[in-house]
C-alpha cells in the first residue's frame, strides 16, 4: 500500500475512496455470513454430537468428526451469542435450539430460571415456547402506542422494568408456564379465538364484540421503531384526502362490497346515476308505440288488406257480382290484367268514420252529401278549347312532328290542365284552338237557364270561354256570367263521356292536383283531368277502405265518375302506421324544428352508455341517434327537441316507409269503385328540403340516391313516386276501357 501512493492528492482520495470500498465490501459480506451463521439450525449439528457422544467407542475418524462438529457448534452459537448482545432486539431473528439448556442462549432462559429485570439480566423469560418475545410490556422502553414491542433504542441495551409486587404474587399463584407473565388488564387482544375455555372467566362487556384492531404489517425486523401508522397520510397522488388515514390495506370487511368507492380509484357515479342518461334533459323518452291498428272485421268491408301488403286487393267479385246483378254503367274489366288491373270494389259499405268526423253515422246521408257538396269548389269548363283541344300539348308536339299521325278523338275534360296555381285555384285554360263542344252540347241539350247549384254547361261571356261541369254553390270566387248551354239530367251521359279521355279528380289538394296533372303530361297523352274540391267524409279502415269510402261518397256528392286519391305513409316498425291517416299525425306533428338555424356547442360523451351528446346555446342537450337514411347508410342524427313525422321511430331498429298511392275510379254513383296502388320504398328520415309538400321533406325514397322527395325536382320526384305508379295503372285502365268503348 506504501508503494502505491502517490504525490498526487486525486490519486490519494481514490485511493482512500477504494479502502473505504473494500472495507465496506468487506463489512456486508462479514454480515452476510453472520446473518447466516445466527440462522443456523445447529438441531442436526447438536443431534449428531449426541449421537456420536453416546458410543461406546469412537474411531479416530469419529472423533475428528466429533471435534470439528463441537468447535462448529460453539462458534455458531458464540457467534449468536454476540449477534444477540449487540442486537437484543433482534433477538427473533436467531435461530435458538430450546432442547438443550446448556446452549441456551442468554435471554433465552427457561421459565423455571430464578431472576428478575434489570440490565442484561432482564433478557429472560422474554421468549415463549416459538422464541418470541413474550411480554413487551415489560421492556422499560414499552409504549402501547408507540413502542409496542417494547424494543430498546439503537444502541441502548435491552432493560426490563422490575414487576411489581401484585404481578409477582400473581405470577406465583398461577401454575401455567405463562402466567409468570405479567398481562395487561382486561382479555388479551386478538386472543379471545384462541382461550374461548376460558372465556367464562373474563367479564365480556355487553353488546357485540369489538370488531377486530386490523393486523400489524410486519415491518423489518431491524426497523428501530414501529409507528403505529395512525397518523400517517397518504401520497395525495393517491386520491387521499388530507388527514384521512393510510389503510394499508383495502376494507375486505363484511361491509365492503365490489364497487364501493375506494380512496384512490377513479369516482364512478352509483347505479342510479349511470342508469339515467336517457331520462336526462334531452333524451326525450321514445314516444308511446301508437297502438296497432284493429284488424276490421270481415262483414264490414269488402277489403281488408295490410297496407304493406302486395298481395292483390279482392274486391273484384264485388265488382263482378255488382256486375251480375245488373247494376249500370259499370265498366268493363281491363283487359290488360297484370300490372295494370284495377282493383275494384262494389260501392263500399258502411264503414266507421274517423274520429274526427263530425258524423259516426256510417254512410254520409242525403243531407251530409249535399252539405259536402255545397262546401266544393266548381270548376269552369272551357267547353270550346276542350271540343278543340282533345289532344294535350304534349301530344301536340308529337303530332306536329308527324303530322298524319291519328290522334284520336279525345274530349278535354280538364281544360285547366297546366294552368293550376300554387293553390289549385285557378284552373282555366289559355288554348283557344280548335272546334267548340259548345255547338255539340248545344245540338244536343239545347241552351241552360240561370245560374246556380245544378249540372250543366256554361259559357263564360267574359272570356268567351265555355264551361262545363257540377255548379255548385261556393264559397271560392267564381265566375258566373255564364251561359248556361244545357242542362244534362243524367250523370251518366258525363260519366259515359268523361270516361273516354279524362276524368274529374276530386281532391283538395292542390299539390297532389299539379303533381297528377304533371305525371299526364309527361306520359303518352290522351289523359285530361280537371279537379273538384269536394270535403268528402274520410273513414277509419285499411287505405284500400278508405280509398273506397271516399271515392264513392265523392261520385255521390257530384252524381258522376270521378277519380280520388288517397296518399298513406306506412312506417314498417309501427305495423304500417299512419298509413292512411298520415295527414293528422302530420298536422299534429309536423317536421321537428331540430336546431337546423343554430350550431352545437360541443359534442360530449357523458359516462355509460356513452351516448353522444350536442350541447346548443340554448336549450337542453340534445342525444345523437343512429339512423338508416338509405338502405346502406346509417348516420348519426340527433333525436329531435320537438316532435316530427320522423321522431315517432326514434328508438325503432328500422326506419324503413312505404309511401303509398291509391287512385279510385268510381264509374259513377252507386257503381262498384276500383283501386289502384303505386308504392315506393324509402326511408323517413329528419327533414331536409323545402317543405312544400307534406311528408315531403322526411322521406327519402330508395331510389332517390339519399335525397328525400322534398329534395328532388318535381320531375325527378314523378317518375319514381308512389302517385305515379299509381296513376300509371289508373291511366292504362282508362284508355284501354276508352279504346274498347270507340270499337264498340
Ligand atoms: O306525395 C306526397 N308527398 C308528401 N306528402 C303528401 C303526398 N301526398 C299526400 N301527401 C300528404 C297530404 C296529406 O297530408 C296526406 C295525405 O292525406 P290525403 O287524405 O290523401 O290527402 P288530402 O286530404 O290532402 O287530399 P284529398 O282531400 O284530395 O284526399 O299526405
Ligand atoms: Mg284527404
Amino acid at each position: 500500500m506504501a508503494k502505491g501512493k502517490s504525490s498526487n492528492p486525486a490519486d490519494a482520495f481514490r485511493k482512500a475512496q477504494r479502502a473505504k470500498e473494500l472495507k465496506k465490501n468487506k463489512e456486508a459480506r462479514k454480515s452476510v455470513r453472520e446473518t447466516q451463521t445466527i440462522k443456523r439450525d445447529t438441531r442436526d449439528l447438536e443431534s449428531e454430537i449426541r449421537s456420536l457422544k453416546s458410543r461406546p467407542k469412537l474411531a479416530a475418524a469419529d472423533k475428528t468428526r466429533l471435534e470439528s462438529l463441537e468447535s462448529e457448534l460453539e462458534y455458531v452459537n458464540k457467534v449468536k451469542e454476540k449477534y444477540v448482545a449487540e442486537h437484543p432486539e433482534a433477538r427473533d431473528r436467531v435461530f435458538r435450539t430450546h432442547g438443550d439448556k446448556s446452549r441456551r442462549l442468554p435471554g433465552h432462559e427457561d421459565e423455571d430460571d430464578e431472576g428478575g429485570g434489570g440490565g442484561r439480566g432482564g433478557d429472560k423469560r422474554l421468549y415463549d415456547e416459538s422464541g418470541r418475545l413474550r411480554d413487551p410490556t415489560r421492556s422499560v422502553y414499552y409504549d402501547a402506542v408507540y413502542n409496542p414491542f417494547g424494543v430498546p433504542p439503537p444502541g441502548m441495551p435491552y432493560k426490563e422494568r422490575t414487576p411489581e409486587p401484585v404481578e409477582e404474587s400473581e405470577e406465583e399463584d398461577d401454575s401455567d408456564d405463562d402466567d409468570d407473565i405479567v398481562m395487561p388488564e382486561g382479555p388479551p387482544p386478538g386472543s379471545s379465538d384462541e382461550e374461548s375455555d376460558d372465556s367464562d372467566d373474563i367479564p365480556l362487556p355487553e353488546g357485540p364484540p369489538p370488531p377486530k384492531p386490523p393486523p400489524i404489517p410486519s415491518g423489518p425486523s431491524n426497523a428501530p421503531f414501529m409507528r403505529p401508522p395512525l397518523h400517517f397520510t397518504g401520497p395525495p397522488g393517491q386520491g387521499m384526502g388530507m388527514g384521512q388515514p393510510f389503510l394499508p390495506f383495502p376494507p375486505s370487511g363484511p361491509g365492503f362490497r365490489p364497487g364501493m368507492h375506494q380512496p384512490g380509484m377513479p369516482f364512478r357515479p352509483p347505479p342510479q346515476m349511470q342508469q339515467q342518461p336517457m331520462g336526462q334533459p334531452g333524451f326525450r323518452p321514445r314516444p308511446p308505440r301508437p297502438p296497432r291498428q284493429p284488424n276490421m272485421p270481415h262483414g264490414k268491408a269488402p277489403v281488408v288488406q295490410d297496407p304493406l301488403s302486395d298481395a292483390p286487393t279482392q274486391t273484384y267479385q264485388g265488382y263482378r257480382i255488382a256486375k251480375a246483378e245488373g247494376v249500370a254503367g259499370l265498366p268493363a274489366r281491363p283487359g290488360g290484367g297484370g300490372d295494370s288491373a284495377p282493383v275494384s270494389g262494389a260501392g263500399s259499405p258502411s264503414l266507421p268514420a274517423k274520429p274526427d268526423s263530425k258524423t259516426n253515422s256510417p254512410a254520409p246521408s242525403a243531407a251530409q252529401i249535399a252539405a259536402a257538396t255545397i262546401s266544393a269548389a266548381p270548376v269552369l269548363r272551357d267547353l270550346r278549347k276542350e271540343a278543340t283541344a282533345f289532344v294535350p300539348r304534349g301530344v301536340k308536339r308529337k303530332a306536329a312532328a308527324a303530322p298524319g299521325a291519328a290522334a284520336g278523338v279525345r274530349v278535354n275534360a280538364a281544360p285547366g290542365a297546366g294552368e293550376v296555381d300554387a293553390d289549385g285555384d285557378e284552373l282555366r285554360s289559355k288554348r283557344e284552338d280548335g272546334p267548340g263542344l259548345l255547338g255539340v252540347l248545344q245540338g244536343v241539350f239545347g241552351e241552360g237557364t240561370g245560374a246556380g247549384t245544378g249540372t250543366g254547361i256554361r259559357q263564360n261571356t267574359k272570356g268567351g270561354q265555355l264551361s262545363a261541369g257540377v255548379v255548385q254553390e261556393s264559397s271560392r270566387p267564381f265566375v258566373c256570367s255564364n251561359l248556361i248551354l244545357a242542362s244534362i239530367s243524367s250523370p251518366h251521359f258525363l260519366a259515359a263521356f268523361f270516361n273516354m279521355t279524362s276524368f274529374v279528380f276530386v281532391t283538395g289538394n292542390a299539390n297532389k292536383l299539379r303533381e297528377v296533372q304533371a305525371i299526364l303530361a309527361a306520359g303518352d297523352g290522351g289523359i285530361k283531368v280537371t279537379s273538384q274540391a269536394v270535403d268528402v267524409p274520410e273513414v277509419q279502415g285499411s287505405t284500400q277502405e278508405v280509398a273506397l269510402a271516399k271515392c264513392k261518397a265523392a261520385a255521390e256528392a257530384l252524381g258522376t265518375a270521378c277519380v280520388t286519391e288517397d296518399t298513406a305513409l306506412c312506417f314498417e316498425a309501427l305495423g304500417g302506421l299512419p298509413g292512411p291517416y298520415i295527414k293528422d299525425f302530420l298536422a299534429k306533428l309536423g317536421h321537428e324544428v331540430l336546431s337546423s338555424n343554430q350550431s352545437p356547442l360541443c359534442l360530449v360523451c357523458t359516462s355509460p352508455p356513452y351516448i353522444p351528446v350536442l350541447l346548443y346555446p340554448s336549450g337542453p342537450p340534445v342525444a345523437l341517434v343512429m339512423t338508416r337514411s338509405t338502405h346502406s347508410q346509417y348516420m348519426l342524427t340527433p333525436a329531435s327537441l320537438s316532435s316530427g313525422l320522423n321522431t315517432l321511430l326514434t328508438g325503432f331498429p328500422t326506419t324503413r316507409a312505404t309511401a303509398l298511392c291509391t287512385f279510385a275510379y268510381s264509374p259513377g254513383p252507386g257503381s262498384a269503385v276500383l283501386l289502384f296502388e303505386g308504392r315506393t320504398e324509402g326511408h323517413i328520415v329528419p327533414a331536409r328540403g323545402p317543405t312544400h309538400f307534406g311528408w315531403d321533406p322526411v322521406f327519402a325514397p330508395e331510389e332517390g340516391g339519399g335525397k328525400t322527395y322534398a329534395e328532388m325536382d318535381g320531375g325527378e320526384k314523378n317518375k319514381i313516386s308512389h302517385r305515379y305508379r299509381a296513376l300509371e295503372k289508373l291511366r292504362v285502365y282508362l284508355q284501354d276501357k276508352a279504346r274498347k268503348e270507340g270499337k264498340a
